[in-house]
């Protein structure tokens, strides 16, 4: 682990305590949110739940409240997609379906897609990019490739239960005439070939992945030691790979409020409509967040505020 000039061993020690009274400080702002309702089955969730599990590389995880409610991955799941058509295809191939850059536009956007030549989807945290990274995932049904995000998943979390919620996925299914849009210009573009319902079950699908918070913040802290399970020394994404993944995370994981979230935060994260952050401090830890409550940018209001508490307690930003 590099440890910078401002960097005191004291911050090494992360108790539950200090876990606990940030979680008790973030809980009001979750009255300032909304939980999603645009895909049905999400609205169910209660706007009370509040949860957050932080686990340091090669130290016990620490949880408080809700952490292990579950939830659905929905955009999370776009940092392991991206992974893993990484290591399907490598970055060169990737790249010629999707691009680098922030968009300061809402994640579904659609507005760039014709905007900007030849069509391609600026970045994979916004749907159009992450709809274009499902379609290049190895498989030949969408069952097969379904069943190989599961397994990586499952393997990063070190948890094989993980499994998908079939009524968010099925609510989502019949209610996504935006996705389609998206997805049906980016074949017309040629970003994307094949059958486009194929490619939309599978993002579906991955969306609807259920996850806790002790899961996820175990697949922030793979990302956070390069890759490597500290358990097994097994080497479980190309530390390039994940570099890749973590400045995506930065730049566009929280969508249009990234800026503000690197400013405020200073850590690569990603969120998601049911409510959770996965959050990873590179060489130190990953964490989970669950609050369902989001803001009109599709985050998690008491989620980016518990790392933000946290952040400033244990100087967790990057910058
Ligand atoms: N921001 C999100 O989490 C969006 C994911 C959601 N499944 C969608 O495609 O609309």
């Amino acid at each position: 682990m590099t440890k910078d000039a401002h960097y005191d061993a004291q911050y090494d020690l992360y108790d539950l305590e200090t876990l606990q009274e940030m979680l008790e400080k973030a809980r009001p702002f979750a009255k300032q949110g909304k939980v999603a309702d645009y895909i049905p089955e999400l609205a169910k969730a209660s706007p009370e739940t509040l949860g957050v599990t932080v686990m340091p590389i090669g130290q016990a995880p620490l949880s408080a409240g809700d952490c292990g409610v579950p939830f659905t991955m929905q955009s999370i799941s776009k940092v392991f997609t991206l992974l893993l058509a990484l290591i399907d295809h490598g970055e060169e191939k990737l790249f010629e379906h999707v691009g680098m850059e922030p968009t300061g536009d809402h994640f579904d956007s659609i507005v760039r897609l014709e905007l900007a030549e030849p069509g391609k989807p600026f970045n994979p945290m916004i749907n159009a990019g992450a709809i274009a990274v499902t379609s290049l995932i190895r498989g030949s049904t969408p069952q097969e490739k379904t069943d190989r995000i599961l397994a990586f998943v499952r393997k990063l979390a070190a948890d094989e239960s993980i499994a998908i919620d079939e009524a968010v996925y099925r609510s989502e299914a019949v209610t996504a005439d935006r996705n389609r849009s998206l997805a049906y210009f980016l074949k017309h573009n040629g970003v994307i070939g094949g059958d486009v319902e194929e490619h939309l079950e599978v993002y579906f699908r991955q969306c609807s992945i259920r996850v806790n918070c002790v899961q996820i913040a175990r697949m922030g802290m793979i990302l956070a030691n390069g890759g490597i399970d500290p358990d097994s020394g097994e080497i479980l994404i190309p530390e390039r790979y994940v570099r890749i993944a973590k400045a995506f995370m930065l730049t566009c994981g929280m969508y249009n409020a990234s800026g503000e979230f690197a400013i405020k935060v200073g850590i690569p994260a990603k969120s998601g409509v049911a409510g959770g952050i996965l959050a990873v401090v590179p060489g130190r830890m990953g964490i989970g967040t669950i609050s369902p409550a989001l803001n009109e940018k599709g985050n998690s209001v008491a989620g980016c505020r518990i790392l933000q508490e946290l952040a400033a307690r244990w100087r967790l930003s990057i910058y």
